[in-house]
């Protein structure tokens, strides 16, 4: 059976069209799997159809010939036109479509409502008491003002308890007095901070008669409202040009004894009295939790990125020709070559496996919010922040490995701008930094599981949570033919082992005498890798339990032959471990390599529709060399042109000093 693409175009490449006539399921239904519902990805095409025919919501040139001023620039324009027709195009307070709009419509290089909609809303959400709720939410959502969250300080990132700002309590006033006593404790890094924002979310350490309650969240207005200058008392401004994501005016922010009301200080949870009494909050985390809300959502973003680099690496591969195989009259598309497949097939499987991981993280904290907000439970935190952790962690890593292996996949085109991939990976391994350093974050996923190890060999299995109850499986020998399951078994031993093994070594060297904060720093790297194995673990877990629940019998038979790509690919990427343990035989390793194979093959029919899936829009993509149409040549062509430095034949610099030089060297 074969699926028409929807959007065949009689004047695309015929490489092109080609794959997609012979794709096997129907891109809207693998859509909808992708998206999360029918309605969502029904509202997404809405949404970029709307979009395509508001002139103005067009990029105007390439955001590769700009200066860091014009995207920025480029960027305001785009979101003051959106504001004029943001009921019509969305929703209101739907944040997916939301996010939807601006990535179509701004991209990926940062703009100065970024953090505005991913933390300074969702703090007032999580954070601010319902009267402060009253106060600046509504105005917030209206787009009155703008927002932003600093934390991090020019000397700590990382460690959030030896933060130096500080919010020191007035009764007699009834104030907070916010103070930068040194040049470490410069806010440093948050986005739209620099230039944009006029409030902030603060974390400072409060202070009260000279006791430190540790980091707590502030709003603080920053800028006049009218004039957008700095309030006085405030130091404010743009940190510089970065690896990527220049559309973002990360900034550095400083208080000379700022002083703030005390109904500044977001008060769900906790309060201070104005006698300056204090009510500690329920759980002692419940203030980072703006943190654990972009990592739930960091394994949609970051599949997303990854999945944009691949739409462009196949859509290429199919049309790029090289070299031959039996017919030596047509020269082959690179996509027909094995070595192509294996580099970019299984990050076609990660991005699918990354993107149902997020549909169920981004429901398990929305699940959190209400069971904190309502009923004050905050019993789910803990797995949540450990599972995010990890999360974040394994899936930046892997995406930022996969969109350089797509960029390699386009040969020499994927170094131009005009792919568009190397913007994508500056701001897709910005994620392996924010929102927690990677190997920070894997050892903080690393305490929970040691923390279950310790209860299994105390005896009190029954204790840990269901992410955690492999570590009671016993060793078992498994046939691999059986399907998923057997795989799955394989690698909650080899999961487990190491859990046991890193558990162990920390021990040893505690019984040796070192304490556990020097025994965890000599067993760290053994650590992560337990963090590793268990996060890949619940993906593949997860990635199983999605394809089984999907209806539409095409869609399925294309994603099971991606998650057998996966399984396989994944236990071989970790055979190390299992070969060691006598987990795995060398025989079951021949076994998986040919299936690995045989998985490539499979897909490779359905690589082009397995990313057109995605319906990035060619706005969205702003890649020249990955846009729909695939006229990869003529494409690159007009874009060289349209470069500044082909306005003229002939360069000012070789005017003012390449010719003078030339005529000196005849003299
Ligand atoms: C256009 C494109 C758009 C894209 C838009 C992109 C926007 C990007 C914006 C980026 C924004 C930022 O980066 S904002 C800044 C982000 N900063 C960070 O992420 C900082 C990372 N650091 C931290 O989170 C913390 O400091 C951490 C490492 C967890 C350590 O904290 P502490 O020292 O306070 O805690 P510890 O002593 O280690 O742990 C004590 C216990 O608390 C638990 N614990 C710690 N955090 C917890 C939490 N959140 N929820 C529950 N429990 C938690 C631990 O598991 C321990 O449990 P037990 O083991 O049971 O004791
Ligand atoms: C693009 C971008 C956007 C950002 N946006 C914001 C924002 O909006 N708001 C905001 O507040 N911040 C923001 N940040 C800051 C970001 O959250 C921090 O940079 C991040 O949390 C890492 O902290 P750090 O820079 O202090 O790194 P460090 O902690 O100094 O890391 C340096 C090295 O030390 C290691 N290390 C540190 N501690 C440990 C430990 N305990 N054990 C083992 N190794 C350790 C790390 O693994 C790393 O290799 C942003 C950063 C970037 C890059």
């Amino acid at each position: 059976m074969s699926f028409l693409n929807k959007e065949i175009c009689d004047g695309d490449n015929p490489d092109l069209t080609e794959e997609r006539r012979t794709a096997t399921f129907d891109t809207d239904r693998m859509a909808q799997v992708i998206y999360g519902s029918e309605k969502f990805a029904a509202r997404r095409r809405q949404i970029t159809k709307s979009i395509s025919r508001i002139p103005a919501l067009q990029d105007t040139k390439p955001l590769a010939f700009m200066t860091r001023e014009e995207k920025i620039t480029e960027a305001c324009r785009e979101l003051d036109v959106l504001s004029d027709h943001w009921e019509q195009l969305i929703y209101v307070n739907d944040e997916e479509e939301a996010l939807h709009l601006h990535r179509e419509v701004i991209g990926m290089e940062g703009h100065p409502f970024a953090l505005h909609e991913t933390m300074f809303i969702p703090t007032l959400v999580s954070q601010a008491s319902d009267e402060q709720q009253e106060k600046w939410l509504g105005r917030a959502r209206k787009r009155e003002i703008i927002g932003c969250y600093a934390q991090t300080e020019l000397g700590h990132g990382s460690n959030l308890r030896k933060l130096e700002t500080t919010a020191t309590y007035s009764p007699s006033t009834q104030e907070f007095i916010l103070h930068t006593p040194t040049i470490t404790a410069l806010k440093w890094w948050p986005g739209a901070l620099g230039k944009s924002s006029n409030y902030a979310i603060v974390m400072a350490d409060l202070v009260i008669k000279n006791k430190s309650y540790g980091p707590h969240p502030f709003i603080v207005q920053l800028r006049d409202e009218k004039t957008h200058q700095p309030l006085p008392g405030i130091t404010v401004g743009d940190i510089g040009p970065k690896m990527a994501f220049n559309g973002a005016d990360n900034g550095f922010l400083g208080f000379d004894h700022f002083r703030i009301p005390r109904g500044n200080l977001l008060m769900r949870h906790n309060r201070v009295e104005p006698d300056g009494s204090y009510l500690k909050p329920p759980h002692a985390k419940i203030g980072y939790s703006s943190m654990v809300k972009v990592r739930s959502r960091m394994a949609m973003d970051q599949g997303l990125f990854m999945a944009q680099a691949l739409v462009i690496a196949v859509r290429y591969s199919a049309v790029r020709r090289q070299g031959f195989l039996e017919d030596k009259s047509q020269e082959v598309k690179v996509l027909d070559y094995q070595t192509q497949q294996h580099r970019l097939f299984p990050s076609i499987a990660r991005v699918y496996a990354f993107i149902f991981c997020g549909l169920e993280t981004i429901q398990l904290y929305e699940k959190l919010i209400l069971d904190v907000n309502k009923n004050g439970d905050t019993s789910g935190m803990a797995d949540l922040h450990s599972l995010t952790s990890g999360l974040k962690s394994v899936v930046t890593h892997f995406t930022g490995q996969g969109i350089e292996q797509a960029r390699m996949a386009c040969g020499g085109h994927g170094y131009s701008m005009a792919s568009y991939i190397s913007e994508i990976y500056g701001v897709a391994v910005a994620g392996c930094t924010y929102e927690g350093e990677n190997m920070v974050m894997l050892l903080q996923c690393a305490r929970a599981l040691v923390k279950a190890v310790e209860l299994v060999e105390e005896g009190h299995p029954e204790k840990l949570s269901p992410m955690m109850a492999y570590l009671t499986k016993p060793s078992v020998t498994v046939d691999l033919t059986v399907g998923p399951e057997a795989y799955v078994k394989i690698f909650q031993l080899i999961a487990k082992k190491q859990a046991f093994k890193a558990t162990e070594q920390l021990h040893k060297f505690m019984v040796a005498g070192d304490s556990r904060d020097v025994a965890w720093n000599k067993s760290a790297v053994e650590l992560t890798k337990a963090s590793r194995l268990h996060t890949r673990l619940y993906i593949l877990k997860t990635f199983i339990r999605r394809v089984e629940s999907i209806t539409d019998i095409s869609v399925k038979a294309a994603l099971t032959d991606l998650l057998n790509l996966h399984l396989n690919y994944e236990l071989l990427d970790v055979a190390s471990y299992a070969l060691a343990d006598g987990i795995m035989s060398s025989t079951q390793m021949d076994f998986i390599k040919n299936q690995l194979y045989s998985s490539l093959e499979k897909i490779r029919p359905n690589a082009v529709s397995l990313m057109d899936s995605f319906q990035f829009s060619d706005l969205q993509l702003r890649s020249v060399l990955g846009r729909r149409d695939g006229h990869v040549y003529q494409n690159l062509f007009e874009w060289a042109k349209s470069s500044p430095l082909n306005q003229s034949e002939v360069l000012p610099s070789v005017t003012q000093y390449l010719k003078p030089m030339m005529e000196k060297s005849k003299l």
